[in-house]
């Protein structure tokens, strides 16, 4: 690079001798400075060679120095061409004027040569800068080769510090010498010669570091085996690079470290990589646990929202206390009758678990010498006035001081029990409905779970007192003159409602769908009616066909009752 340089300098210095297509003309300082041959070849450039009409240049500064000095040049070029003297001739006539030119010559050579020497004294300084900025690169990157082994970048910029900064003072040199182009070159000539033998000598001596591997200007282009970038190593021939060039330690080290550090992330990763599956199979296996609970929440909380017969009680109390005769609405007793569908469909649930088992019914089976009747002849008799007893007549005394629930009803009510039509159906006709044939032996827990059943059916038939009651209350001019006439088929006619009865049976057979199926952890859901623990269709027949006209049958009588 120095030397292109340094060849353009010099091609630039010596342009108007060395470049093919004409010059321009020299202008009268150059010509003065001209050797013989260079005037022979200036002459040749110009079409002059051997013409007698064309002069030396020297002669032609002669002559016009001359006609300068006397005052009238033009005139007397003219006059002479118009003699047919030689235009370019040294005048014969003229006398004393050799004498003269030599010291006009010289005044001007002294004056020339002071500008110029003042013109290779700057460069001379410049040459100079260039030198010691390249000396100071060279230290600075001793340096660097022995302190800085970690940052590669920031030693790269340092690295090349040296060599940019020699191409920037080449590049001044450069501009420099082109700007000297502007100057007369020839009076230069002498001073450009001590110049260029300096430089060389200059070159030379980089030209010695270079090769002796002391001034590497740019150790990524010098040594391609060496690393390049963060994370990128290339082919390396580690001993050609250390030996012949770069012969710098930090670059392996670097990329040794590198190669230190990559291997430890690549473990770390593996290690992260492996702790990441064995989390995301603990929340896979989490997440089936929630799930699981969660719909076995969903199911508990479904069956345990229905009321004890104590709670229903007490929440119906309260009703009462914040409204002595208002509390009841027909929304608040139909959200009930909701509620105990849940409760009626699990107990059929719970039953169905069971065959027939008729021993359980036979009277003979469970005899006893005190007392008579069948296993779930021993059913539990209840004060709850939302219950029916299903054996008013054998009721028990109560062992524990009674509650005393409020008057909700109109106290002819009590006389309305369905319960021993509730029973029959119930065993005639419900039951063979939803239990399989045959006889597990297990008759206890069946009657326990028949007497679920019971219970629940009379409690939700016998709402129907409620039901009339609120009824009664919102349309009482209606139901009055029903009352009082007896007329059981208008009083029907006045509470029933055909399509909440249809909403009705088309919920319940819902309800019996839904808590009825294997419930699995997944998407898998019950597909066919027969998987389901009771069959969605006879939960719905038992409301359409008993359970709703039941209660409607209580409201008819309780309603008879209600004006006594
Ligand atoms: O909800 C009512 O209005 C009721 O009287 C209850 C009920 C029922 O048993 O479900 C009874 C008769 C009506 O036709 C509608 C529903």
């Amino acid at each position: 690079m120095q030397m292109r340089l340094v060849l353009k300098f010099k091609s630039q210095l010596f342009s108007p001798f060395s470049k093919s297509k004409p010059s321009p003309p020299p202008r009268i300082a150059d010509v003065l400075l001209l050797h013989d041959n260079e005037e022979d070849r200036l002459l040749q450039t110009y079409g002059c060679t051997g013409s007698p009409n064309c002069s030396k240049p020297r002669r032609i500064a002669d002559r016009l120095f001359f006609c300068f000095n006397r005052g009238k040049p033009t005139n007397k070029i003219h006059d002479d061409r118009k003699k047919g003297h030689n235009a370019v001739a040294p005048p014969d006539h003229v006398t004393g004027g050799p004498d003269l030119l030599p010291g006009c010559c010289l005044l001007h050579l002294i004056a020339e040569s002071k500008n110029e020497l003042q013109k290779m004294a700057e460069l001379r300084i410049q040459m100079e800068s260039v030198l010691q900025t390249t000396k100071e690169g060279l230290l600075n990157k001793d340096l660097l080769g022995s302190k800085n082994i970690q940052s590669k970048e920031g030693d790269g910029v340092e690295k090349s510090s040296g060599f940019n900064s020699n191409l920037i003072s080449n590049k001044l040199l450069f501009d420099q010498s082109s700007k000297a182009e502007d100057a007369p070159k020839d009076d230069c000539l002498e001073g450009m010669d001590r110049l260029e033998a300096e430089l060389e000598v200059e070159l030379e001596r980089l030209q010695l570091l270079l090769d002796s591997g002391k001034f590497s200007s740019n150790p990524p282009e010098d040594c391609k085996s060496c690393s390049l970038s963060h994370g990128e190593v290339i082919n390396v021939e580690e001993e050609n690079c250390q030996e012949s060039h770069c012969g710098v330690p930090p670059y392996e080290l670097e990329r040794k470290l590198h190669e230190l550090l990559e291997t430890r992330q690549e473990q770390e990763i593996r290690e992260l990589e492996t702790a990441l599956e064995s989390a995301k199979q603990e929340l896979r296996e989490k997440e089936r646990e929630i799930s699981w609970w969660k719909d076995t929440a969903h199911l508990m909380l479904e069956h345990v929202r229905q009321p004890s017969p104590l709670n229903f009680c007490e929440v119906e109390m309260a009703k009462a206390k914040a409204k002595v005769t208002g509390g009841l609405t027909l929304e608040s007793v139909r959200d009930s009758l909701i509620r105990q569908e849940d409760t009626i469909v699990f107990s059929l649930i719970e039953r169905a678990r069971f065959p027939a088992n008729a021993l359980a019914y036979d009277p003979s089976y469970f005899s006893d010498p005190g007392s008579c009747g069948s296993l779930v002849d021993f059913a539990g008799r209840y004060e709850n006035p939302e219950e029916s007893p299903f054996f008013p007549d054998n009721l028990p005394p109560s062992q524990v001081p009674p509650h005393k629930f409020p008057r909700l009803l109109h106290p002819a009510g009590r006389s309305v029990n369905l319960n021993k039509i509730i029973w029959d159906v119930y065993f005639n006709k419900l039951l063979p409905l939803f239990v399989a044939p045959g006889d597990d032996g297990n008759y206890a827990s069946t009657a326990a779970h028949d007497l679920e059943c019971l219970q629940a059916l009379s409690r939700r038939i016998h709402y129907g007192k409620l039901v009339a009651e609120v009824k009664f209350r919102g349309e009482r001019k209606d139901y009055e003159p029903a009352i009082r006439a007896r007329d059981k088929k208008t009083l029907m006619d006045l509470l029933t409602d055909q399509k909440v009865e249809e909403a009705v049976k088309r919920r319940v057979a819902k309800k019996a769908m839904t808590f009825g199926q294997e419930v699995k952890l997944g998407n898998d859901t019950v597909g066919s009616k027969g998987k389901y623990k009771v069959d969605p269709d006879i939960v719905s027949r038992l409301y359409g066909e008993w359970v709703i006209p039941l209660t409607k049958d209580v409201e008819v009588e309780y309603l008879l009752r209600r004006l006594d």
